[in-house]
């Protein structure tokens, strides 16, 4: 598909007369595409379209807009094996987990269709018994979104539905990785007969039209997902003109395995949390802090079950784990798994990219005798790498697991209630789970990281409402 922008409801070319080409990262002979390399003129008609269309969407009732949200739904629904293949082939990610994707980008626009008939206010007793004082929420205007790859379905609809739902407008630049499945989101809220200017897509280069959309003045609300380094620059950009900001960064995450866990569940978790999406997820799991006498066997079932790990094209049957989303994703962990061999870490299995294939493929890695201090223990890599680790007591546990700088997902295998209690009360991460993999995150639940993995603002579920709303406070007598 050559892919357009979508600007004031109109699929367009961009002025630069220029497009990117988008290839298969696990076979480097399909060519997905192209997208436009859009310019600042490309965003300038987009924003402007977005500010047009924000009033008469703004005055439409929140049951209305909740409509659009619901056919979009049932098209995507009806969509849902085109898209997930398209997903599969720009960015890696095996088809049973964009399929599972799709379905849960379904579940978001129905959830948030729904909430445009839930309260949106409080009623708050006046000291003047004559006076009624309530709340009312208002949208925030036009509201920037800046998605990353990993999850090229989920996450630009868990920023895109309740922005709508709650009355904004939308300019969204996808990741350069994976444009093409969110043009055909795009495609199905056309479908649903969206009016135009609501939701306006432009692709093109994050230092252009990403940037562009956290400096201009007519952008009221940014939201981002993506690395550390860009997210700052782009909170740094919307604090400066007083904008709204919400960023969703990196992870840490860190899997405890208590001595009396079910071992053969928490290995699994483990396996499942590190590698699923080729470990490319901000909740992966990517420390295990095992308790010192169980270590050895755990170790044993962790080995024993990577190198079961069937590594492949993503569109075949019977592949569990695909390529890296890119060469510089692929570069980027072959780079880290040097370094923790030169900073003394041992390598259990794994370690090197997969020659003769077609694609970037690693193969999944386990690292032992890592320290806390080792660039490995400490850095978000987000390639399918592990780092094991031993502790003795829960409070050596959990000192390793926080001397971290992120705090987004944390789990713990554990029969012990005080050691949950203790696991849910100490660790400093935004999700916290037990008995369960640190990837796992519910739409219906606020999303969100501690420490510097987020803005300390919360995604999802009705934690939306407050990124994508101002409150006025209503006094009437
Ligand atoms: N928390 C998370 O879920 C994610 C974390 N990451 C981390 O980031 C690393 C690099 O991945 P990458 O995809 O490059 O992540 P980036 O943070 O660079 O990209 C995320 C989004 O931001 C855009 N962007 C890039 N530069 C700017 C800029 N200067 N101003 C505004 N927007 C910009 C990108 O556009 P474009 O695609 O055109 O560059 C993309 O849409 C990963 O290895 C991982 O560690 C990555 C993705 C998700
Ligand atoms: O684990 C999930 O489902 C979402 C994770 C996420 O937001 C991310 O990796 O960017």
């Amino acid at each position: 598909m050559n892919m357009k922008n979508f600007i004031n409801g109109i699929w367009t070319t961009s002025a630069s007369n220029k497009t990117t080409d988008i290839i298969n990262p696990g076979n480097l002979q399909d060519k997905v595409g192209t997208f436009q390399d859009s310019t600042e003129e490309d965003l300038q008609q987009a924003i402007q379209s977005a500010k047009n269309a924000k009033t008469p969407w703004r005055k439409l009732s929140g049951a209305t807009r909740g409509q659009y949200l619901y056919k979009a739904a049932d098209i995507l629904e009806k969509n849902a094996d085109e898209v997930a293949e398209i997903a599969t082939r720009e960015m890696g990610k095996t088809l049973p987990e964009t399929k599972g994707e799709t379905a849960r980008g379904v579940a978001i626009l129905r959830y948030y269709a729904g909430e445009g008939m839930r309260e949106e206010g409080d009623v708050i007793p006046s000291t003047d018994s004559d006076a009624l004082m309530f709340t009312k929420r208002f949208p925030l205007g036009v509201v920037g979104v800046i998605t990353p790859w990993n999850f090229p379905i989920a996450i630009p609809l868990w920023k895109t539905a309740p922005a709508l739902i709650y009355g904004n407008t939308v300019v969204i630049k996808p990741a350069s990785e994976s444009p093409i499945t969110f043009a055909k989101i795009a495609e199905c809220f056309e479908e649903a007969g969206l009016p135009a200017g609501v939701l306006n897509v432009v692709t093109g280069k994050g230092s252009v039209i990403g940037n562009g959309l956290s400096i201009h003045k007519e952008v009221n609300g940014v939201t981002f997902t993506g690395s550390n380094a860009v997210g700052r620059t782009i909170g740094a950009n919307a604090l400066q003109r007083g904008a709204k900001y919400q960023l969703e960064m990196g992870g840490k995450n860190p899997v405890i395995v208590e001595k009396d866990a079910d071992l053969e569940a928490a290995a699994d978790a483990t396996i499942s949390g590190a590698f699923k999406s080729t470990g490319q997820k901000c909740t992966a799991t990517s420390r295990a802090i095992i308790h010192q006498d169980i270590y050895e066997e755990v170790k044993q079932l962790l080995v024993e079950k990577t190198q079961k790990i069937a590594v492949g094209d993503s569109l075949e049957k019977d592949v569990w784990m695909g390529p890296c989303a890119s060469k510089s994703q692929l570069d980027n962990a072959l780079n880290y798994i040097e370094k923790g061999k030169e900073e003394g870490a041992a390598l259990l299995c794994g370690g090197e990219q997969i020659e003769d294939s077609n694609g970037y493929y690693l193969k999944p890695t386990i690292f032992d005798q890592v320290d806390n201090n080792m660039t490995i223990a400490q850095e978000e890599i987000f390639g399918p790498v592990i780092a094991l680790m031993p502790y003795s007591t829960m409070e050596h546990a959990l000192d390793i697991a926080n001397d971290v700088d992120y705090g987004l997902s944390a789990a713990i295998f554990t029969k012990n209630v005080q050691n949950m209690l203790s696991f849910i009360d100490d660790m400093d991460a935004g999700l916290v789970r037990v008995n369960a993999e640190s990837a796992g995150v519910e739409l219906q639940a606020p999303f969100g990281g501690m420490k510097q993995s987020s803005s300390h603002s919360r995604e999802q579920g009705q934690a939306a409402q407050e990124f994508f709303t101002d409150i006025k406070t209503v006094f009437v007598k």
